[in-house]
C-alpha cells in the first residue's frame, strides 16, 4: 500500500501583480497550475494554487483558512490594516455569521424585486442616451461605471453629490489587497480626500429613508449593532458594489463585441441573459486574486503548509482550469456554468451576487432590445489593478 507523502511547497518565480502578467494572464495561470497543486512565491512569500479544485477547498474550508488576517496579501496578524477591517469579508465566525445575516436580509429576493422596475427603467433611459448619440460609446464610464453609481447607490440611499469618489475608494479597497506597489500607492494617493466623502455618507443622517443603508441601521435599533457597527457595514456596500460590478459590465460588453454570433443568440432569445452574465463571470473573472491565512500547520494538495502563512486562490485561473471546463478559452453563453468561483464560494460567496445579476440582467435586457449589434470603435485598454481585472478604456459602437 502507498503511503501518500506530502511535499513541501515548490517555488515557482511568478508575479500576478506586474503588468506582464495582469495583460496576458492566461499564460502564467497555466504556469501556476501544472507547476504543483500549491507552489511558494517567494517574491511575496507566500503559497498560491490556481487549481479549480484547490481554489474550492480553500474558500470552503475557512477554519483552516479564515479571513480574519484579511483577504488580501496583507496579514493582519502581522501588519495593520490601512482601513478598519470589514465586519464581513474581513471575518470568521461567529461574528462574520452575524453581520453577514444583516446585509443578506437587506439584500432579500423581495427587496431585489422591489427594485427591479427602477432598474429597467434606468437601463433603458441609459441605452436610449447612447443611442441618442448615435450609440458610439466610451462603454467604462458610459455604462459600466454610470450604471452602478446611478442604480446601486440609489438603491442604498447615498448622497447624489460626490459619488465619483465611490470608483475611486474601490480602487483603494481592491488595490489594497495587493502588494505594497505601485498600484497599490496610486490607489491611495488621495485616500484621505476620498475616506472623507465615504465615511460620512456611510452615517445614518446621510442615508435616504427606504433605501438598504437604513435597513441596516434597523439592526441598531433591535439592540444587535452600534450605529458604529452600522456604519461600518454600510460601508462593505460603497466598498464591494461598484467597481466590482463596473468591471463586470465592461468585460460583458467586451464579450460581445469579439464575439458577435454570440450577441446574436441572445438578441434572438433574451432569456438567454442570466447564463451570458454567468458566461463573462467565468471567462473573464472581474475579481482575479483572493488570498486567505492559514491557521495551523496544514496540508493542500499534498502540499505542507505552515500556519501563518497567506496563501493566494486564483479564481481567474480556476474558471479556465481545463480540468474542470472543456474549452476553457472560448465564450459560450450556453454554457454550463454552474460551479464558477467568480463569486467566490462557501460562506464568503458574494452576498451581493443577486444584487450583480439584476443590475447586469437589466442593463443587458435594455441593450438586447434596442442594440443589433456591439461594434468595437477602437482599441481597448486593459487596467492595471492589483486584484480587478477590467478595461480602461472600450470605445463601443452600439447598432439599432
Ligand atoms: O466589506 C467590504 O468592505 C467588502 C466586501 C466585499 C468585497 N468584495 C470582494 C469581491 N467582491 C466584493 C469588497 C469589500
Amino acid at each position: 500500500m502507498s503511503v501518500a507523502t506530502s511535499t513541501t511547497a515548490t517555488e515557482l518565480d511568478l508575479d500576478p501583480f506586474s503588468a506582464d502578467y495582469i495583460l496576458n494572464p492566461y499564460p502564467q495561470h497555466e504556469r501556476l497550475r501544472s507547476k504543483a497543486p500549491v507552489v511558494w512565491l517567494e517574491r511575496y512569500k507566500c503559497y498560491a494554487t490556481g487549481r479549480y479544485e484547490l481554489v474550492r477547498a480553500v474558500l470552503e474550508d475557512p477554519v483552516t483558512f479564515c479571513s480574519g488576517a484579511g483577504v488580501g496579501l496583507g496579514n493582519f496578524n502581522k501588519e495593520p490594516p490601512w482601513r478598519v477591517p470589514s465586519m464581513v469579508l474581513e471575518t470568521d465566525p461567529p461574528n462574520h455569521t452575524r453581520n453577514r445575516a444583516v446585509i443578506s436580509r437587506a439584500l432579500s429576493p423581495a427587496t431585489l424585486r422591489s427594485l427591479r422596475d427602477r432598474f429597467e427603467r434606468e437601463a433603458q433611459a441609459l441605452v436610449e442616451r447612447v443611442l441618442a448619440v448615435g450609440g458610439t460609446t466610451e462603454a467604462v464610464k458610459d455604462l459600466g461605471e454610470a450604471f452602478p453609481l446611478k442604480v446601486f447607490a440609489d438603491a442604498v440611499g447615498l448622497r447624489e453629490d460626490g459619488r465619483e469618489n465611490l470608483i475611486a475608494y474601490g480602487n483603494m479597497v481592491f488595490n489594497g489587497m495587493g502588494p505594497r506597489n505601485a498600484l497599490y500607492e496610486q490607489a491611495m494617493a488621495n485616500a484621505d480626500a476620498v475616506n472623507a466623502w465615504v465615511w460620512p455618507a456611510c452615517q445614518k443622517e446621510a442615508l435616504a429613508p427606504g433605501g438598504l443603508g437604513l435597513k441596516i441601521f434597523e439592526a441598531v435599533d433591535s439592540g444587535l449593532f452600534s450605529e458604529l457597527e452600522a456604519a461600518t457595514l454600510v460601508r462593505s456596500f460603497l466598498s464591494a458594489g461598484i467597481d466590482t460590478t463596473a468591471n463586470a459590465i465592461g468585460l460583458l460588453l467586451h464579450c460581445f463585441a469579439r464575439f458577435p454570433e454570440q450577441w446574436d443568440l441572445l438578441v434572438g432569445d433574451p432569456s438567454l441573459s442570466r447564463g451570458a452574465f454567468d458566461e463573462v463571470l467565468r471567462l473573464e473573472s472581474p475579481f482575479q486574486t483572493f488570498f486567505r491565512t492559514t491557521t495551523k500547520d496544514t496540508e493542500l494538495g499534498g502540499v505542507r503548509l505552515g500556519v501563518n502563512e497567506k496563501i493566494m486562490v486564483s479564481l481567474g485561473s480556476a474558471n479556465r482550469d481545463p480540468n474542470r471546463w472543456d474549452a476553457p478559452e472560448t465564450f459560450d453563453i450556453r454554457r454550463a456554468t454552474t460551479g464558477h468561483v467568480a463569486f467566490g464560494a462557501g460562506i464568503h460567496g458574494c452576498v451581493g451576487q443577486m444584487m450583480a445579476r439584476l443590475e447586469v440582467e437589466s442593463l443587458l435586457r435594455a441593450l438586447v432590445s434596442r442594440v443589433r449589434r456591439v461594434e468595437s470603435a477602437g482599441e481597448p485598454r486593459w487596467m492595471l489593478h492589483n486584484t480587478l481585472r477590467g478595461l480602461e478604456s472600450l470605445p463601443l459602437r452600439l447598432i439599432a
